[in-house]
């Protein structure tokens, strides 16, 4: 979605204030993990978008498509990417553009961009552009309607027009303005203001744009000062004015970094309330890539609270204009949401309300991307998997100390820890893990809990949300046999299985689809976001037996005894999904009672 409709969307929606994060692209290899496992959690409090920017000069271009395409496809956060004229002729703008187009991206921030590092002035590239109004113009041009363009907006003016004694002249700052009109003119639909510390100024830019007639929407560019150094660098290199009084409150704490930070979280938040009081509902916030400060302001302005994360749905929906319809997902991929994404994100068309309406899905191939850990999980899953084990019994203790949150991470999750959902079940979890029935995925029944309920709630206040309890674990095949015997004086149970070989069990059809999640809310059809179906089992069996040997296994040196025994586990036991439909009244765990 064009982030220009949900600021209107927000305005509309009694004045909803709304905010951003930006960031850059990190250095290294273990900074773009951290940066995505910061993302995702930042993205939890629902800002309206997020802009990744594009290294000086086109530096960091192939690692910003990258990072854009993450951000927008397996984060879900609505993406607009940073994109500079500087040493970009017209056929590298437009691949840039073709990328983000084919996955999914519809937002844009045209810039000319500074001069390249050690230059002083920006030269035109050869069969580039000049400016950002041409990029603008290229882009509405060529891609009509289907970007959303942001333009920078400079409230002190553009620092080429500012002089030494740090003041633009009146002719200056008012051909800037001009010029900034001329932009919105050629098509652009957004203006995101660079940082400034006086609000008045920024308050009088506003006024001095809509006297000239831009009417568009004008985003505060707010950067929370992190440390001393680094803002006097900032704004000398921006050449933003610093308030007295902004000084005066710094000189003393100066070499006081939390002292900084606090007062720079007190002053962001003063400055968002005043602006705020003047009726301007969005705020922008220069991250540089860190999570306290920026959370910390929208905390103390009211707009975010820790135990008020909501989901619209189980799971994190799409941002991606191609796949924004999908409102249903198998089980399986639960916690390997980013896997999950990455098989089918060749689907052009995605269910709407009942699954069966995509027929026979076909997964994209199981490739080495989903064995891939970042590299910050790498050592804390081999310090908590990678350990001796002498028996099945030592198996199981993995798998027992992650029910009970001893452990962070598991092979077969890409998130965190456990859900809150599961603090309900965990002590069944560890009973029937430690007698071999090695969980990976899981679910307790709900009949009717509030839709705004912390633990099991999503889809927004009012409604109910329902669950079939969900249990997907390996066992050996003595263990699946007497399961198998005892659910059949249960009939609420249904159960698939399955071994690496493909030898399967089951009492439910070939094409059978059964809904485990569902949720009732005011003037909306029944949402029901989660399924199990055999179809995508089968497919998914292939991928959680992989990870045995490709994610645990492989973590061990290659003849050591404890990678035998993963390997040798991995190898015979089955797989097994198992829900009972009695929501109301089941007992799942009562099944594996004398087992
Ligand atoms: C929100 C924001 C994000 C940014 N992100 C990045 C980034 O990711 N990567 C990066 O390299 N840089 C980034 N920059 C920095 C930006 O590239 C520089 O400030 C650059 O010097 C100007 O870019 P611009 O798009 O504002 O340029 P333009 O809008 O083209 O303007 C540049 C200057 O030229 C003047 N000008 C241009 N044409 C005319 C004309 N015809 N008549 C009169 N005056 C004219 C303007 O008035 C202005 O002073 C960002 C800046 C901002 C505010
Ligand atoms: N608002 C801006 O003017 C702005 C914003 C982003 C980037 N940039 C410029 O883009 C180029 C590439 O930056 P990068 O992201 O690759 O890495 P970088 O290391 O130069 O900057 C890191 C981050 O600092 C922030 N930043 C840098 N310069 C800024 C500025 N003048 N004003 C506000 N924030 C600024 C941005 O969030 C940026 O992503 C640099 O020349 C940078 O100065 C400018
Ligand atoms: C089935 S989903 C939850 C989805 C959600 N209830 C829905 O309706 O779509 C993933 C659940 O599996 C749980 N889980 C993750 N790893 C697990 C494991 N190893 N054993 C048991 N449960 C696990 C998570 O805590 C989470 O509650």
């Amino acid at each position: 979605m064009k982030v220009i409709d949900k600021i209107r969307a927000a305005s509309a929606d009694r004045n909803r204030v709304v905010f951003s994060f930006e960031f850059f692209p990190p250095k290294t290899e273990d900074g773009v993990d951290n940066l995505f496992e910061r993302m995702d959690r930042m993205v939890a409090h629902n800002p309206s978008f997020c802009d990744i920017t594009w290294g000086a000069g086109g530096t960091t271009a192939d690692l910003t498509l990258e990072i854009a395409n993450k951000m927008q496809n397996i984060i879900c956060v609505e993406t607009m990417m940073h994109l500079t004229c500087t040493n970009m002729p017209v056929d590298k703008i437009d691949h840039a553009l073709e990328t983000i187009k084919s996955n999914g991206i519809q937002n844009v921030l045209a810039l000319r961009g500074d001069p390249p590092h050690g230059q002083e002035k920006f030269v035109q590239a050869e069969g580039g552009f000049a400016c950002a109004r041409d990029l603008v113009e290229h882009i509405r041009s060529k891609y009509g309607d289907y970007f959303g363009i942001t333009i920078a907006g400079y409230p002190e003016a553009h620092p080429d027009v500012i002089g030494s004694d740090g003041l633009a002249p009146v002719e200056g700052y008012q051909n800037d303005l001009a010029y900034l009109k001329s932009k919105v003119d050629a098509g652009a639909d957004l203006i995101v203001t660079q940082l400034f510390y006086d609000t008045d100024i920024f308050l009088k830019f506003v006024s001095d744009c809509r006297q000239i007639g831009i009417t568009c929407p004008i985003v505060p560019g707010i950067m929370p000062i992190n440390n001393y150094k680094g803002f006097i660098r900032m704004t000398g290199f921006c050449k933003t004015k610093i308030p007295a009084e902004i000084m005066a409150a710094l000189e003393p704490i100066k070499d006081n970094e939390e002292a900084v930070k606090a007062y720079g979280i007190h002053l962001g938040t003063e400055m968002c309330k005043k602006i705020m009081a003047h009726g301007i509902k969005t705020v922008h916030l220069y991250t540089l890539n860190m999570e306290k400060s920026a959370l910390a302001i929208l905390t103390s302005l009211g707009l975010i609270e820790e135990s008020k994360i909501s989901r619209s749905l189980p799971w994190r929906r799409p941002t991606n204009v191609f796949r924004v319809k999908e409102d249903v997902r198998p089980i399986f991929w639960a916690n390997r949401p980013k896997s999950y994404i990455s098989r089918t994100i060749g689907w052009d068309q995605y269910p709407h309300g009942r699954w069966s309406d995509s027929g026979n899905p076909s997964y994209g191939a199981l490739t080495d991307y989903q064995f891939m850990r970042p590299r910050a999980r790498d050592k804390k899953l081999i310090e908590e998997w990678a350990v001796p084990l002498r028996s099945v019994e030592d198996i199981y203790e993995r798998f027992r100390l992650f029910c009970l949150g001893k452990l962070r991470t598991n092979p077969w999750s890409e998130l965190d820890g456990l859900q809150p959902e599961s603090k309900i079940i965990n002590e069944q979890l560890e009973k029937i893990n430690t007698k071999g029935f090695l969980t990976i995925n899981s679910q307790p029944a709900v009949n009717g809990e509030k839709s705004d309920c912390p633990t099991v709630g999503w889809g927004g206040p009012n409604g109910y949300v329902y669950q079939k309890a969900y249990l997907e674990f390996f066992c050996s095949k003595e263990k699946l046999d007497a399961l198998v015997e005892k659910s059949k004086a249960r009939p609420s149970l249904t159960y698939m299985a399955v071994n690496k070989e493909g030898i399967a069990k089951s009492n439910v059809g070939p094409t059978d689809v059964n809904a485990v999640t569902w949720g009732v809310f005011p003037a909306k059809e029944i949402i029901q976001p989660t399924i199990v179906d055999p179809v995508s089992f089968n497919v998914w069996k292939d991928e959680a037996f992989e990870i045995w040997s490709r994610a645990w296994a492989s973590l061990y040196p290659e003849a050591d005894a404890s990678r035998k025994l993963v390997e040798q586990v991995g190898g015979s036991y089955f797989l097994v999904s198992l829900v009972d439909n009695d929501y109301i009244n089941g007992d799942l765990f009562g099944v594996f009672g004398d087992i």
